[in-house]
């Protein structure tokens, strides 16, 4: 489904923040990217996502590159960022619709989708009222909301769990994994090494721009007795 080869960014003349990053992600798979602060998670979203364009390397979904077919690539996924890009004065309902139009969901979808994701979410009643009157929460929740009405293929979320409540957190993976069960697959970056050793297939950790590691968690804990807090820890320290 999604394919990194060789993928690199280099800030600058030499802020190497993704050194060659080679991972495959497959059809149904909820995958968990983890790593800490400064790792090189959020660049390698954005180069996935085709918001910036990588030094070297490349990135095919489902077998569409982001850099040379760029359309067919961006329509099989949607993308919640870490943080709130939607306009403030828009109103709830119409980011949502705005989101359906883009790509093309029918309208009984769309009424059943907006109806069902924001009744779970609690945020049915604020969606008549402008974004500018929302909490951070209520905007995270807007942005997953938006990213889910498509259906997409490959729904990918960077550091979606923080800022969001434990009720909306539960929510969140569920609707996750309903998505892996109905044949689609996820992608997201966090830091909450809890909810990535309950929800992910795979995991891959990335360090200082590497990966360091790419498996199912148990396989990454097979010759451990250590938590995959421990085992993130002693990969990630500096030497
Ligand atoms: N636009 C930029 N210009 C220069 N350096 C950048 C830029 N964006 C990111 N970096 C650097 O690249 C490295 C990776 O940053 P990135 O945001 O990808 O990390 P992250 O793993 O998402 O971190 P966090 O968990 O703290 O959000 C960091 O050293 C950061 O300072």
């Amino acid at each position: 489904m999604l394919e990194l080869k060789g993928l690199t960014k280099v800030f600058g003349k030499e802020k190497v923040a993704v050194n060659h990053l080679d991972l495959s992600i497959e059809q149904g798979e909820i995958f968990g990217f983890i790593g800490p602060n400064g790792a090189g998670k959020t660049t390698t979203l954005r180069m996935i996502t085709g918001i910036i364009a990588p030094s070297e390397g490349d990135v095919t979904i489902g077998g569409k590159s982001i850099r040379t077919d760029a359309i067919e690539a961006k329509q099989q996924f949607t993308f919640v960022p870490d943080q709130s890009q939607i306009y403030d004065a828009i109103k709830g309902i119409d980011y949502l619709n705005f989101i359906a139009d883009m790509y093309e969901v029918s309208s009984a979808e769309r009424k059943d989708r907006i109806e069902r994701y924001t009744k779970l979410f609690q945020i049915d009643d604020a969606l008549f009222q402008t974004v500018n009157s929302y909490s951070h929460g209520m905007r995270q929740k807007l942005m997953i909301c938006g990213a889910l009405l498509p259906n997409p293929k490959l729904f990918i979320l960077d550091e979606p769990h923080v800022g969001l409540d434990p009720h909306s957190n539960k929510i969140l993976k569920d609707l996750m994994r309903e998505h892996c069960a109905n044949g689609g697959t996820v992608l997201f970056s966090s830091h909450v090494l809890e909810v990535v050793e309950n929800l992910c297939d795979r995991v891959a950790i990335i360090h200082k721009g590497k990966l360091i590691a790419c498996d199912t968690l148990d396989n990454v804990k097979r010759h451990s007795s250590a938590t995959l807090e421990e085992i993130f820890l002693e990969m990630t320290k500096d030497e």
